[in-house]
C-alpha cells in the first residue's frame, strides 16, 4: 500500500508525561482520516511533530517511502504539508488576503504586489465555495470565516496532506455541513485529510479510516465502514459510553435567575445584540438558551455574568439586583459561569492549575492566613478536583495551563465553577472539545446540580445537547426570545424552523416559567 505520509513508531515526551509513546500512523492518499482520543490522549502533539511544531524524541516520518526530516512549519510546507490549529493563528488587524500572503508576500521590484495573489485567492475561494471577502480584517469575521481563510492559507500553498485539530469545535451544524462537503471535494482531488475530532457522528460521515488513541499510545486504526460509535469510543476510553442523559422528572423551585428586558448594544453594528429579553430560571430546572451562533447569545452571556454592561433592563439573582454588580461580587453571591471563550475569560493561561481551580476562591479563609495564600490548601484542593474530574495534565497542579491540552483546560473551569456550589451555574457551550467519556461526565454534573435544587442556564449550539439536557428550551433569534419550548413536545425539527427565524411567538408572549 503506498502512503503520502507516515509516522512510525513517534515519541514525544514533556515533564512528566510521554505525550506521544511509540505511535504509528500511515496516511493514505485521497482519504480523510480521522485521529480520536481521550482530551490529553497526544493527537494535538501528534499533529504538531508533522507540522514541525515540536521534535519527536524517537520515530522517523517518510514520505513517498523515504524518511524526511520535518524541523519546523516551513519544511512542512515545503513538504506540502498544512494544517489548521485548534486554536487559529491569523493576525486579528491584518485582513483575509494579507493573512493568507503573510510569510510568503510576492513582490516585484521589491514592493508588494498582491494582484496575482488575490486572484489565486479568488479563484481557490470560488472553486471551493469558501466565499471570503479578501478585504474584510480578521476581527470583524465570524469564527466560522475565520477558519476558511486558514484552509485558504493551506490552498494558497498548494498544500497536499491537510492537518485539521478539531474544526468542527467552533462551527454551527450548518457551518459544519459546509466544512464535510469541502473536505470531501479535496479528497475528491487527490488531497489527503487528517482529521481530529471528539464528534463520532462527523467520523461515520466523512471518514474512511480512524486511529485510536489513547494516554499516549496507539490503540489501533479501524476502517470506519467496518466500525460502530459504540466501538470507536469503548476503543477510545476503554468503557462503554452512554450517549443519552438519564434525568428525573422536573420539580422546579423558587426563583433563582430573574432577567428582566435585558438590551445589550453590539459591538459590531448599531441595532442592540439582545432586544429586551426577559426570562426566569427556577432553582432544580435546566433551562437552555438555544439558537445559531451570533444571534444574541453571546452578547446576552456576557451582560449576564458582569462582562458587558446592558443598555437597559435588570438582572436578579435570589432576589438581589445585579444588574451592575462586578464579576466577583456576582459570583459572591452565587454565580457561576463556564464561559464561551476559555481562553480569554476561563482561565490565566501563564498560571498554574492549581492556581487557576483557586482563582474564584483564594481569598476565602480556607485558603488564605493573614493575607498570605495557604499554598498546602491550594494544592490539597486542587488534587481534590483534578481526580475527581480526572483533570490530565504533566505535573498535576503544578502544570502551567498553557501546556495542558485543550479538553483538559475545560474540564478544569467547569470543576471549579461546579464546586464552587453556586446557586445559579451559566454554563455556555460547557461541552466544547471534550471527549464522549468527560461529556458524559459533564452533563451527569449538571443534571445532579438541578437535582440538588440548584438553576442551571446552558446555553448551547449542539441540538443534540439541548434535546437531552433542558427542562425547558428557550429560541434565541436576532437578540429575542422567539420561542419556549417543554423538550418532550418539540422536535429537533421544530427548534430549527424557530432558530431560523421561519416561526416565531406571538408578539408580547414573553418567555414565562
Ligand atoms: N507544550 C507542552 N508542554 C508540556 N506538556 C504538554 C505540551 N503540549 C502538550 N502537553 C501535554 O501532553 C499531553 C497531550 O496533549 P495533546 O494536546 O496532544 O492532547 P490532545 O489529545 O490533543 O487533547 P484534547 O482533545 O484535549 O485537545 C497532555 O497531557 C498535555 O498536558
Amino acid at each position: 500500500m503506498d502512503y503520502v505520509i507516515e509516522m512510525l513508531n513517534i515519541t514525544k515526551e514533556f515533564p512528566g508525561i510521554k505525550a506521544n509513546d511509540d505511535i504509528t500512523l500511515q496516511l493514505r492518499k485521497s482519504e480523510i482520516h480521522a485521529l480520536l482520543g481521550e482530551n490529553g490522549a497526544g493527537k494535538s502533539t501528534l499533529m504538531s511533530v508533522l507540522f514541525g511544531l515540536y521534535q519527536p524524541d524517537g520515530g522517523v516520518i517518510k514520505m513517498g517511502g523515504k524518511e524526511v526530516q520535518i524541523r519546523n512549519p516551513n519544511d512542512a510546507t515545503a513538504l506540502n504539508i498544512g494544517m489548521v490549529h485548534q486554536h487559529f493563528k491569523l493576525v486579528e488587524i491584518f485582513t483575509v488576503l494579507e493573512n493568507i500572503i503573510l510569510g510568503m508576500e510576492p513582490t516585484k521590484l521589491g514592493f508588494l504586489s498582491t494582484k496575482e495573489a488575490r486572484a489565486k485567492v479568488c479563484a481557490l475561494s470560488e472553486k471551493y465555495g469558501l466565499m471570503i471577502d479578501p478585504d474584510a480584517r480578521i476581527e470583524d469575521i465570524t469564527v466560522g470565516m475565520q477558519q476558511r481563510v486558514e484552509i485558504l492559507k493551506m490552498l494558497y500553498r498548494d498544500n497536499d496532506i491537510l492537518i485539521f485539530d478539531e474544526p468542527t469545535a467552533v462551527l454551527t451544524p450548518q457551518e459544519i455541513r459546509e466544512l464535510m462537503a469541502i473536505m470531501k471535494s479535496f479528497t475528491a482531488e487527490g488531497k489527503s485529510i487528517l482529521f481530529i475530532t471528539h464528534k463520532l457522528q462527523e467520523i461515520m460521515e466523512v471518514a474512511d479510516r480512524c486511529t485510536v488513541l489513547r494516554k499516549g499510545k496507539l490503540v489501533g486504526t479501524v476502517d470506519v465502514k467496518d466500525t460502530t460509535k459504540e466501538e470507536l469510543s469503548r476503543m477510545m476510553v476503554g468503557r462503554p459510553v452512554s450517549f443519552t442523559v438519564e434525568k428525573k422528572d422536573v420539580s422546579p423551585g423558587d426563583v433563582v435567575l430573574e432577567v428582566e428586558g435585558l438590551t445589550v448594544p453590539s459591538k459590531q453594528h448599531r441595532n442592540n445584540a439582545v432586544k429586551n429579553v426577559s426570562f426566569k430560571v427556577r432553582a432544580g430546572e435546566i433551562v437552555c438558551l438555544a439558537g445559531i451562533d451570533g444571534n444574541g447569545q453571546t452578547e446576552f452571556s456576557q451582560a449576564l455574568t458582569g462582562l458587558e454592561k446592558p443598555s437597559a433592563g435588570k438582572i436578579r439573582l435570589r432576589g438581589c439586583d445585579i444588574t451592575n454588580a462586578t464579576v466577583r461580587n456576582r459570583s459572591k453571591i452565587g454565580m457561576s459561569h463556564i464561559p464561551e471563550d476559555r481562553h480569554k475569560h476561563g482561565l490565566v493561561l501563564d498560571f498554574t492549575l492549581a492556581e487557576n481551580l483557586v482563582l474564584q476562591r483564594y481569598w476565602q479563609p480556607e485558603f488564605e492566613n493573614l493575607g498570605f495564600i495557604r499554598k498546602d490548601a491550594v494544592r490539597a484542593y486542587a488534587d481534590k478536583l483534578i481526580g475527581q474530574y480526572d483533570i490530565r495534565s504533566g505535573q498535576g497542579g503544578a502544570t502551567v495551563v498553557r501546556a495542558m491540552s485543550g479538553g483538559n483546560q475545560q474540564k478544569a473551569i467547569v470543576a471549579r465553577e461546579i464546586d464552587k456550589d453556586p446557586e445559579l451555574l451559566v454554563a455556555i457551550q460547557p461541552t466544547r472539545g471534550l471527549d464522549v467519556g468527560a461529556i458524559e461526565y459533564i452533563h451527569k454534573q449538571l443534571v445532579h446540580q438541578r437535582d440538588t435544587g440548584k438553576a442551571v442556564l446552558l446555553v448551547s449550539l449542539e441540538l443534540d445537547e439541548v434535546m437531552n439536557m433542558a427542562d425547558r428550551i428557550l429560541v434565541m433569534y436576532e437578540g429575542e426570545i422567539v420561542g419556549q419550548f417543554d423538550p418532550k413536545k418539540t422536535t429537533v425539527e421544530e427548534l430549527g424552523l424557530y432558530m431560523a427565524g421561519a416561526r416565531r411567538m406571538p408578539a408580547g408572549e414573553g418567555a414565562q416559567e
